[in-house]
Formats: C-alpha cells, structure tokens, sequence
C-alpha cells in the first residue's frame, strides 16, 4: 500500500474503449502499452468486462503481468460471452480464431455482473479514482460522455482523460472546442477533458489535474436531492441509487 502511494494518487482506473480492435495497429499497441502503463503504476484496472476487441487485450496485459482486474458486465452480455466460449469449443479454437480474429480472448481477473448498462457504468465509476478513454466506437463515447456530464454536474471529480491515438479524437476534440465557441459548454468545463497521444503522457497529466468546480452541483446536494425526489414519488430503481452513491 505504501508503495502504491509512492507511484501515484489513483489506486483503481477505469478504462473505456473499443469491442473491436480497430482497424490499425496503432489501436492494439495502445491499449497494450496503457495495460504496461497501469502495471508499472500498480494501478488496478476497472472495465466493461469483454474479452473482446482493446477491452479483451488491455484486460489481459494487466491480468497476465499480476495486476488487478475486475470487469464489470450487465448479465445479458456475459450470456453472450459465455455463447462465445460455447462456440468456440464446438468449433475448436484454431477454426474459430480463423473464422472470428478479433473474439480469441478469455474474460480474466474478477467479473461483477450487474443487472444492467446503466448500473455497470455506476459500479464501474464507483470503483475507480479515474476514467481513460481508449479509440473505441458507440459504447466507448457513451461511457466517456457519461462521465465526463457527471464531472460537469459535479457528480464525481475524478479526472477523464482521452487517449488520443494517432489523432483518432481529433475531430471529437474540434466538435467540443465549437460546443465552447458557440456558447453550449463553459470554457472552464473544456477542461474537464484531459488528452495526451500516449498512455505515460495521459496518466501524468490525470494525476496533475485539479477538477474543475464552477457553478456546478455539489455532490452532497445532487444526492440529496435525488433521494427527496425519489422519496416523493416512492420510486428507488437500483441503477439510480447506485449511480447517486459514486
Ligand atoms: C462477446 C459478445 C459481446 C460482448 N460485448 C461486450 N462485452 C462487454 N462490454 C461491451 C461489449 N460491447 C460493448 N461493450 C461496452 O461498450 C464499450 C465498447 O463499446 P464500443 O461500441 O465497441 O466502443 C466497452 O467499454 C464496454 O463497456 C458477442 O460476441
């Protein structure tokens, strides 16, 4: 533990990103080398629990070196997983990896299931001191805009950082700079968004970051008002009450 405090500020990090490898390698060598990155730290990792596509490769680089693990999947998913597994012992594995390159991981390390999308993304941010967004599609820009609206609100101050491989969020980068220009979000609140080309870049400067606090929420009165609304109307679904506790 005390080592862990030497190395860094964070004791867990959650990562986001691709169900696919992404076309390039660049992609692959990424989440291989935040994996490395987070080993090195002896930071432990957080995710949507796939064994697929960077998810599957960054989980299994930090599980394969020591570190901890823990994945946290809505069960409909893992009964996709476990489909997955079927098949590929029906089929015998080289066949399957020849037919499906990118679905040849194992899910390692803990799994959590949750009852659903919502809860996961909850559990996954209470768990974690901070959020690292690899390339990734629909579900990676999901989880980060997530949190990064949370951060805004004032729900959590845990630092957001984009892994900007080889330029793959410049043009999110460039969307955001005109939502400042054009008067939708604060210039303050930019900066809610750390960026870096590599994984030893971005770590550094997620741990120098100071949250930013205009204006915003303050946590203690988001719950509170959350669970008097609850109260009135007698309903308390678990996803809420999970994601209010982070
Ligand atoms: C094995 C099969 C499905 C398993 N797929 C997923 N398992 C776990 N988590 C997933 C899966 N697909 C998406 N996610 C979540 O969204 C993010 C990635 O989505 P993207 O659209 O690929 O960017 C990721 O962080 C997960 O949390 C069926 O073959």
């Amino acid at each position: 533990m005390e080592g862990k405090l030497l190395i860094s500020r964070f004791k867990s990090v959650c990562v986001f990103c691709g169900s696919s490898t992404g076309k390039r390698d660049c992609y692959r060598d990424a989440a291989i080398e935040l994996g490395e990155e987070l080993v090195s730290k002896r930071l432990d990792l957080v995710y949507g629990g796939g064994s697929i596509g960077l998810m599957g490769l960054v989980s299994q680089v930090v599980h394969r070196a020591g570190g901890s693990v823990l994945g946290i999947i809505p069960r409909t998913l893992m009964c996709k997983e476990l489909e997955k597994l079927v098949t590929s012992f029906i089929m015998g594995k080289n066949v399957f990896m020849y037919l499906e390159p990118q679905i040849t991981g194992e899910t390692v390390g803990e799994v959590r299931p949750v009852a659903d999308m919502h809860q996961r993304k909850a559990e996954m941010a209470r768990h974690s001191d901070c959020f690292i967004a690899l390339p990734g599609g629909y579900g990676t820009l999901e989880e980060l805009l997530e949190v990064i609206t949370w951060a805004q609100l004032g729900i959590h101050d845990k630092p957001v950082g984009l892994l900007n491989v080889d330029g793959y969020y410049d043009s999110l980068l460039t969307f955001i700079d005109k939502a400042v220009d054009d008067g939708f979000i604060k210039p303050s609140q930019r900066h809610i968004i750390v960026s870096a080309p590599n994984a030893k870049e971005l770590v550094q400067k997620l741990e120098e970051y100071v949250p930013v606090h205009d204006g915003v929420i303050a946590k203690a009165r988001w719950e509170g008002e959350q669970q008097q609304q609850q109260q009135q109307i007698g309903f308390k679904p678990a996803s809420l009450q999970t994601e209010i506790a982070l």
